[in-house]
């Protein structure tokens, strides 16, 4: 393996180069830091590795066995994680949006989950940081949350069939409706050309229209200085006698390295970062690293996800144009009228045909849609339109990231991971189903499948004030080993009822701007 900064200690290894490592890499190295970012999986070349192929592009998901459990056991992979340089934004939907104030309050507002360590206004120096840099577009006015435009670019224009079905089903209904925030160009920018609407964002981007780390930060980071090292699985996050953290050991194509360095930035996302931690137990800390509370692995949290379709008599082709182009978030805050607290987001959401045909063959219950009712209903593709819930999901330790007793290939224990919905979830999807059923059958057509799902991970290394009651700082720090950071949707204390990865962002530009400033105070 070719090397630049083999036998150094350098300034920061990050491991996961995805969404959260991808904005260290850059900031770090720009700062003139040495960085070494490294990554489980391959560097790929959009224009040579992407094909417009819903199957084969299943790989760009992190695919290894995970066990599952719980009462609503989650489905793993190319759903809920990324595998590769960029990380799960080279497949993400490329929708773009900011938590609300409420989101990082809810116990204080609702009495429900864990109030974040920072409010919003935090972050929103970073949000808008964000979003500039990567010319999100967006409508001019956006009418929830604090932040009401306008996008730094134009939004997106004309929306897909599917997104029109939306805005007339919204607006018979009374319901506010806006053209998506996406991380997906409008117009020129950079060398990168504007959308043409191929649809194909879920399968890696080929003309680089839709924003996602490996075409954003890591070359940024690459001509700042940075190594990025591609089929890099780290297995264990080494300690000294001191108790401080000393760097990481990896495997490359069957042979164990590694890289010392003098802060560790963990950024493998929700299952792979508490599972590094409990997995780096040593006589120090036989917990596992950054848990003498016993909160990692602990409240991790997904999005409830559930698609409603309706059959029109008339053609929209859930295939054309960008999956997601019309949104609402007006179910977003606490209301007293519903029997739930918080809320969520409906997305407009184009499907494809092996899509459609996965989620539907799911969808019967004690009647399954299969056999000659899948195929009879696969000719009719054509005819649906879909709507997909992000739901909030409330923080529970009972939902946890564990070690099992089964082994990979690397001699790292499995992830286990459990989960359950709690009641308010329950009733939140039952809620946003009727709407969704409604919003459909407004605009003309007759809802006939409801597709339970999940999407996005987030918590597993939630972030507070409290050592005992929390994993990491505000900023990512652990409480226990101060060279020790994670960043990435672990941290998350909860779920929001929205898309993450702009908070994932965000929070790392965050983490980034605190380990410049301690750095040159020597502090860390
Ligand atoms: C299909 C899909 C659609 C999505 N759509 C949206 C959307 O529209 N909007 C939105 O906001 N979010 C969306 N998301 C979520 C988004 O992708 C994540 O929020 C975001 O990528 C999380 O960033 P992260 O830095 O935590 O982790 P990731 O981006 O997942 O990066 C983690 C990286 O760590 C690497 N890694 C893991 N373990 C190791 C190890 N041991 N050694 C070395 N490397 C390792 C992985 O290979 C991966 O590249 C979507 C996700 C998926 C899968």
């Amino acid at each position: 393996m070719r090397r630049k900064y083999a036998g150094e200690t350098v300034d920061a290894v990050i491991v996961g180069a995805g969404a959260a490592g991808g904005v260290l890499a850059k900031e770090l190295s720009e700062h003139g830091m040495k960085v070494v970012i490294l990554d489980a999986g391959p560097q790929r070349d959009a224009q040579r590795d992407f094909a417009s192929d819903e199957l084969s592009m299943q790989s760009l998901g992190w695919q290894d066995t995970r066990i599952v459990g719980g009462s609503d056991p989650l489905q793993m992979g190319h759903n809920n994680s990324g595998y590769g340089i960029g990380g799960g934004t080279v497949h993400f939907t490329g929708v773009f949006l900011r938590f609300h104030e409420s989101d990082f309050q809810t116990r204080t507002i609702d009495g429900v989950g864990e109030d974040w360590p920072i409010t919003y206004d935090d972050l929103e120096p970073y949000y808008a940081k964000i979003e500039k840099e990567i010319a999100v577009s967006g409508p001019k006015q956006f009418p929830w949350g604090r932040f009401h435009g306008p996008y730094p670019y134009p939004e997106r224009d004309p929306i897909s069939p599917n997104a029109q079905i939306f805005s007339i089903g919204c607006e018979q209904l009374g319901i506010p409706w806006v053209v998506t925030p996406l991380a997906i160009l409008s117009a020129p920018f950079e060398d990168r050309p504007p959308c043409i609407n191929r649809g194909f964002c879920n399968q890696g981007c080929m003309p680089n229209a839709k924003f996602s780390t490996l075409i954003v930060h890591i070359p940024k980071a690459v001509r700042a200085g940075a190594e990025v090292l591609a089929n890099c699985r780290v297995t264990q996050v080494n300690t000294g006698a001191d108790g401080r953290v000393t760097g990481v050991t990896f495997v490359h194509e069957g042979q164990t390295y590694e890289q010392r360095a003098k802060l560790v930035i963990l950024s493998a996302h929700v299952v792979e970062t508490p599972r590094l931690l409990l997995h780096s137990a040593n006589a120090l800390y036989p917990q596992g690293l950054a848990n003498s509370s016993g909160w990692v692995g602990k409240a991790f949290m997904t999005h409830s996800s559930h698609d409603v379709y309706a059959r029109f008599n008339r053609e929209i082709r859930l295939y054309k144009g960008t999956p997601v182009l019309a949104t609402t978030q007006h179910f977003y805050d606490t209301s007293p009228e519903r029997d739930f607290v918080r809320g969520y987001t409906l997305h407009a959401h184009g499907a494809r045909p092996l899509g459609f045909a996965q989620g539907i063959a799911q969808s019967g219950g004690d009647q399954p849609v299969w056999g000659k009712k899948l195929r009879e209903t696969m000719l009719d593709y054509n005819y649906y339109a879909r709507i997909t819930l992000v739901g909030e999901v409330l923080p529970d330790p009972a939902n946890a990231i564990t070690l099992s007793e089964e082994k990979d290939s690397f001699g790292v224990p499995r992830a286990k991971v459990t989960f359950s919905y709690g009641q308010n979830d329950l009733r939140l999807i039952q809620h946003a189903i009727g709407q969704m059923s409604d919003i459909l059958e407004a605009a003309g057509g007759k809802s006939e499948f409801v597709v339970p799902d999940t999407a996005h991970l987030m918590g597993g290394c939630r972030m507070g004030h409290d050592p005992e009651q929390s994993v990491v700082n505000s900023y990512g720090q652990t409480h226990d080993i101060p060279n020790l950071f994670i960043c990435d949707a672990s941290i998350f204390v909860t779920s929001s009822g929205g898309n993450p990865t702009n908070t994932v962002m965000a929070l790392a530009s965050r983490t980034a701007q605190y380990i410049k400033e301690k750095s040159a105070r020597l502090e860390l």
